[in-house]
């Protein structure tokens, strides 16, 4: 019986075993990917100093962090929220003598504080690859293709992918020498919440036709380009072109080139992918430098458990059930062809039950519904 206490905090959650299944298979499927991409796995800790995982990104909000006292240094530590600072500290510190570019693979839990209003997980399974060393196009261009390729051989079908430039108006303001800070701020505000009206009352009529270069790319860009009449953009919007090309049609590709949501830290380049009929984003990426070393740096992060609902349900599994007293050699023959043994313990056991669809007879597996 549930007690009181068996219950969990809000946003936390057991994954029994289908869901467990789904997310750990997508999660090899992934792996093998990076790891065929030259990714080298490593394993950063569950916590660590709060300093040191702020420090490597700038923006990433402390705030959204489970924190706590080490009673043993009486420093702070925090939970991680997101890997990428982790991988950030390690190409700067024990891995700063590697030969560039780095590629690292990794994959393990996060946590927040607060859930969005959107989705409530608190919990999320992060696998990822970073590119450590360069920001450029072809960087931006394989770290795309390279999650893209995941989330395939994860089975995620209807792949889309929207574009974003993070650091879009930031770069507009800085030939915009009229503007204040503050206005830039307003502006900057107004075009986070897609809010046309607010952005005139703000004095960024000027920025209006960025609320409307979004949608499929092609069409999106030519929008961009068009604003963009004295080609403070142009490298930026060549790039993103020359990425979707890349891309092919391996994907649908949109463009949001404001949308700052989930980009604190990125660059000149982000973007998230978005699986057919699911409704949450499977995954982000992008440009970034690591504060500190100023390491330019791209990646990608894949949320495991959404992907894992777009992934196919696993076929079911042939089960041989092993009766008492089988021959302990002959089982250990099937397991290395591929079956799953369930072996029994005690009398009266429902092999059915157990899930088994075929049972040891006679040194041969003979399915559980022919038998007499
Ligand atoms: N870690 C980021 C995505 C990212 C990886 N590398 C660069 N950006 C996130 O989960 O949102």
């Amino acid at each position: 019986m549930t007690q009181p206490n068996d219950l969990l905090p809000e946003g936390l959650e057991d994954r029994l075993p289908g869901a467990a299944r789904r997310i750990t298979d997508a999660m090899s499927n992934c792996l093998t990917v990076l790891a065929g991409h030259g990714y080298d796995r490593v394993l950063p800790p569950l916590l660590e100093f709060e300093s040191s995982l702020a420090s490597r990104m700038r923006g990433v909000e402390t705030g959204r962090t489970f924190r706590m006292t080490d009673p043993a240094s009486l420093r702070t530590l925090a939970l991680r929220s997101d890997i990428t600072p982790q991988i950030g500290r390690i190409a700067s510190t024990s891995l700063a003598a590697a030969p560039r570019p780095l590629r690292l693979a990794y994959c393990g839990d996060t946590v927040t504080i607060k859930a969005s209003q959107l989705d409530p997980a608190r919990e999320r399974l992060q696998l990822g690859g970073e590119l450590i060393g360069a920001d450029s196009v072809a960087a931006a261009g394989e770290i795309v293709a390279v999650a893209i390729e995941a989330l395939a051989d994860a089975g995620v079908t209807g792949l889309s992918v929207d574009f974003t430039l993070p650091d879009l108006v930031d770069t507009l303001a800085e030939r915009d020498t009229s503007l204040s800070p503050d206005t830039i701020e307003a502006i900057r505000r107004e075009l986070d919440t897609k809010d046309a009206g607010g952005l005139k009352s703000v004095g960024g009529s000027a920025y209006l036709p960025l609320l409307y270069a979004t949608g499929p790319f092609a069409d999106a860009l030519s929008k961009l380009r068009a604003f963009d009449s004295d080609g403070v953009l142009a490298s930026r919007l060549d790039g993103l072109e020359a990425i979707a090309a890349r891309i092919g049609d391996t994907a649908r590709i949109t463009l949001d080139p404001t949308e700052r949501h989930g980009f604190e830290y990125q660059s000149w380049f982000g973007f998230t992918l978005y699986g057919e009929g699911l409704r949450h984003a499977l995954g982000r990426g992008g440009t970034y430098r690591i504060a500190g070393s100023e390491e330019p740096a791209t990646g990608f992060t894949l949320y495991l458990d959404r992907v894992a609902q777009g992934a196919p349900e696993p076929a079911a599994d042939e089960t041989l059930y092993l009766p008492l007293g089988h021959d302990a050699d002959v089982a250990q023959q099937y397991r290395s062809q591929g079956w799953r043994t369930v072996a029994q313990l005690s009398e009266n056991e429902d092999p059915v039950a157990l899930g088994c669809t075929h049972i040891l007879d006679a040194g041969a597996p003979m399915a559980l519904e022919q038998r007499p």
